[in-house]
């Protein structure tokens, strides 16, 4: 049973004449109502200021320091524990992020609504049975005002909405939820001046010739409506009290189109009130706004209009017909209008147009105020008042409940010039005066009251919803510095571990290399210098000695076989740089996994040792026979010496040395040191040389090569320079004959051992030549492979450490990012946390206030 706003229910189906008493019993009342409805108004006022500032917050909060998010609400589990304090199990996720869900406890309790994991929302209990009878199904917890439209489509299929959602970024909710703040914040606006109204409409609408001028007419004590058995009123008539007019009775005709304000003479034209009559009927087909201002007789505490309380109007409506419903019905369901006053002829009861009204009427107004007019004319007078409360109850069952204030049965014509004033209609207007005002409190604050508790309510879940989600924020900032903390301390002592251990690898490979390249082409030199090959490999071998006259090949060939052992000495050096190499590549990426934290993807790259020392070669096939060593032609190094036709080339010496010889014997310490090519120039050596074999014609034709005559002569013009006189010349003819064939003899028989002794030796000479470092003692062969050899060592090794360094460092920068962002995140989600909480009180504190109003 619905409580009723009637302080005083004296009112019955038949009832007895008011005595005065109780008539000031009923001003007293209205008096009360109206103190109540200015504290009321007060309080009211005050939750929308507050809301607002809550609102203006949280656009701020929103837009500088967390971008709040929307969540939604599935049922998980419900549970009862008892019929005050229901909890439900819900699952709350949030638009944005869909799939990631918590599970939440929802408690109802009159005055709060929120989540929390373990102690959820509350909803005003009335609060919920009204949703629940108005939508026919259990109270749900989503948003009411800052409900957030995410469908998709024309038909907004719920499938669709999910994928919508899904794609919308946190800040385009948060944009979203924004405007509605915006929405909420101007609705206040609009609230607030409508709370702020003093004034009061009335709308009397009904069939038609029901009786609603005379009501009207009647109510005023006066004939201002026209009033005829034909339908005439097709002007919505506002009657003011002239007091609005600054005491002025007047007619003012609405301009079409205009909005109407009395301050704004071009909106309206004016008119006295007794041309109202010709105005309504020169325009029985318009559909016109008149406003009409006249002074009502009689005292405050009697008239309606003129009650000393609210600025209260009647609306006089065109009778209801097909043309007009529509218009009608959508009149009465502007916020202004505060009671609607209906009225019905007794002799008719309600005709269709009627019940389609009402039906429509009573969803906006609960209660309606029902004039059965016409009443005095029926003869079986209970039947009727039966009949037509039957109907009431079908059509507005709340009005049916409170029949007796709401219903009136009376006959308006019979007002007007006759004293008294029958009972029933003075008990309509008592009650009409009652419920106008209490309506007056109910149709201005209750609006705003509803909304507001909405609102608070909305955000009290966005705010307890959003506190729970900056926790679980905070809990994960905090796990991530719990992890990622020692992660970077620990990287950050690594770091100069790391750092000295790879340099300690590189430059302990780049020795060992250089070391170990030394060692090889030093020993495969000198091997070179004593005639041997320089390595031993299956395919390597000297030349068989092919005979004295085939002895220029077999120089050729010999020479040929030291370079290109020289060759596998060189190759065997750079083959053992890249096994070093190899090694300490892999102590390099051992060493950076090692320092590296768990978890982070260690590299896969893999060493090819083979690519080492490739570029050399791949250039050297570029180039001609003779400039095929890159990185040894400048100095005469030793990659592919045995292509190179300066070092190919053979020479007499390479037969016999006689230079060598006679500086083994007789060369003096530095010019050992010189090389045979600045030998082969000195004419002592070459002369003596040219004496030994020109004892030999035979052999002035080797292997082809001729000794010229000249060179012969000259040589021994040279020696016989040496003997001054004759007598040496006598008798040193013969011993020199003899000796030279002896020397000749025995160089032919030596010459398969001395050949490779001789070419290796000056190999050796001219690969151990150094221009411009003397200082080092293997010279430039070793030293210039040494170098490039290293070089590419300490290229590649670099080049690995340059990788784990710069692995090291961008993981180190990551995880430094990692834990800054993680510290912003503690910082923000512990200060969102608390401002949520903090919202979430004030917010609760606020909609408090509201419920203690009460039921307005
Ligand atoms: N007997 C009797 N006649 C009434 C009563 N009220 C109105 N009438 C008559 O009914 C007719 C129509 O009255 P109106 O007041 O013009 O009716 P209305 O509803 O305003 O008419 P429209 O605005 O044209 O729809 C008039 O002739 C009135 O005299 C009443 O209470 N008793």
């Amino acid at each position: 049973m619905a409580q009723s706003y009637f302080p005083v229910r004296q009112l019955s189906a038949s009832p007895a004449p008011l005595t005065p008493t109780l008539e000031k019993e009923k001003q007293l009342d209205a008096e009360e109502v109206q103190e109540t409805f200015i504290e009321q108004k007060k309080k009211i006022l005050q939750s929308i200021d507050d809301t607002t500032s809550i609102l203006s917050n949280f656009k701020d909060f929103n837009k500088s320091s967390w971008v709040v998010r929307y969540p939604r609400f599935r049922d998980a589990e419900a549970e009862s524990s008892g019929k005050r304090d229901r909890s439900a199990r819900r699952s709350m996720s949030f638009v944005d992020e869909p799939t990631v869900e918590t599970t939440v406890t929802q408690r109802r309790k009159v005055g709060t609504r929120s989540v929390s994991l373990s102690s959820v929302s509350t909803i005003n209990e009335e609060d919920a049975s009204e949703e629940s009878k108005e939508n026919g199904a259990s109270p749900n917890f989503d948003f009411r005002v800052l409900h957030l439209d995410l469908k998709l489509g024309p038909n907004g299929s719920s499938s669709s909405a999910t994928s919508l959602v899904s794609q919308l970024e946190k800040s385009s909710i948060a944009n979203l939820l924004d405007d509605r703040f915006s929405v909420a914040m101007k609705h206040m606006d609009k609230l607030r001046v409508r709370v702020e109204d003093t004034s009061s409409k009335v709308l009397v609408t009904g069939d038609l010739n029901a009786g609603k001028s005379t009501l009207v007419n009647a109510l005023m004590r006066r004939e201002v409506m026209p009033v005829d058995q034909q339908p005439c009123t097709t002007a919505f008539c506002e009657v003011h009290d002239a007091a609005e007019n600054d005491g002025k009775e007047e007619v003012h005709l609405v301009k079409e189109g205009s909005i109407y304000s009395i301050k704004d003479e071009s909106t309206f034209t004016r008119a006295s009130i007794a041309d109202l009559e010709d105005f309504v009927a020169e325009n029985e087909n318009a559909e016109r706004i008149v406003k009409l201002y006249v002074r009502d007789p009689r005292s405050p505490s009697e008239s309606l209009l003129n009650n000393g309380i609210a600025d209260i109007s009647l609306i006089d409506a065109p009778g209801l017909n097909r043309d007009s419903l529509k218009t009608t019905a959508l009149f009465a369901r502007q916020e202004e209008i505060d009671v609607v006053v209906f009225v019905v002829s007794a002799e008719n009861h309600f005709t269709l147009s009627a019940r389609e009204f009402l039906a429509s009427a009573s969803k906006e107004k609960a209660y309606l105020f029902i004039v059965v007019n016409k009443y005095e004319q029926i003869k079986n007078k209970e039947k009727c008042r039966r009949s037509v409360l039957e109907q009431i109850r079908e059509l507005s069952p709340r009005t049916y409940e409170d029949a007796a204030d709401l219903v009136h049965f009376v006959d308006s014509s019979s007002v007007l010039g006759v004293e008294p004033t029958s009972s029933s209609f003075t008990s309509l207007e008592a009650s009409l005066r009652s419920f106008v005002l209490l309506k007056r409190s109910k149709s201005k604050l209750h609006p705003a009251a509803t909304y507001l508790s909405h609102l608070l309510s909305d955000v009290e879940l966005l705010a307890s919803s959003n506190a729970i989600l900056a926790k679980a924020e905070l809990q994960r900032a905090k796990d991530d510095l719990e992890r990622s903390r020692p992660i970077l301390e620990g990287m950050k002592s690594n770091n100069d571990i790391l750092l000295e251990g790879l340099e300690h690898v590189e430059e302990e490979g780049t020795s060992t290399v250089s070391r170990r390249t030394r060692e090889i082409l030093t020993d495969a030199l000198e091997k070179i210098g004593c005639g041997e090959l320089a390595v031993k490999r299956p395919l390597l071998s000297l030349p068989p000695y092919p005979g004295l006259l085939r002895v220029w090949d077999y120089v050729h060939d010999v020479r040929k076989a030291l370079l290109t052992s020289l060759d596998a000495a060189v190759k065997s050096a750079e083959d053992d740089a890249r096994g070093s190499t190899s090694t300490c590549v892999t102590r390099i990426q051992d060493l950076g996994d090692r320092y590296l934290p768990e978890g982070v993807e260690r590299s896969r790259r893999v060493f090819m040792p083979e690519a080492m020392f490739s570029r050399i070669r791949r250039t050297s096939r570029r180039h001609s026979s003779k400039d095929a060593i890159v990185a040894g032609s400048t100095y005469g190094l030793g990659i592919g010496l045995a292509h190179r036709q300066d070092l190919l080339e053979t020479s007499f010496l390479d037969i016999f040395d006689a230079q060598h010889h006679f500086m083994v014997y007789f060369g003096d310490k530095e010019s050992k040191g010189s090389s045979s090519e600045e030998m082969d120039f000195m004419p002592s050596a070459l002369s003596l040389a040219s004496i030994g074999l020109s004892g030999l014609g035979a052999l002035t034709v080797v292997g082809g090569k001729v000794l010229t005559v000249r060179s012969i002569l000259e040589g021994a013009i040279r020696l016989a320079d040496l003997f001054h006189n004759e007598t040496a010349r006598k008798w040193a003819a013969p011993v020199l004959g003899a000796f030279t064939i002896g020397l000749s003899v025995y160089v032919i028989l030596e010459l398969p051992n001395t050949i490779p002794r001789t070419v290796g030796r000056r190999i050796h000479s001219s690969l151990t030549k150094s221009e411009s470092d003397s200082e080092h003692a293997e010279g430039a062969f070793v030293g210039e492979n040494a170098k490039r050899i290293v070089r590419e060592t300490r290229k590649v090794l670099r080049i690995a450490s340059w990788e784990q360094r710069e692995r090291f460092r961008a993981v180190m920068e990551e995880c430094t990012k990692e834990v800054k962002n993680a510290e912003e995140l503690q910082r923000q989600s512990e200060k969102a946390r608390e401002w949520f909480v903090h919202t979430q009180e004030r917010t609760a504190s606020v909609r408090g206030e509201m419920s203690a109003l009460g039921d307005l």
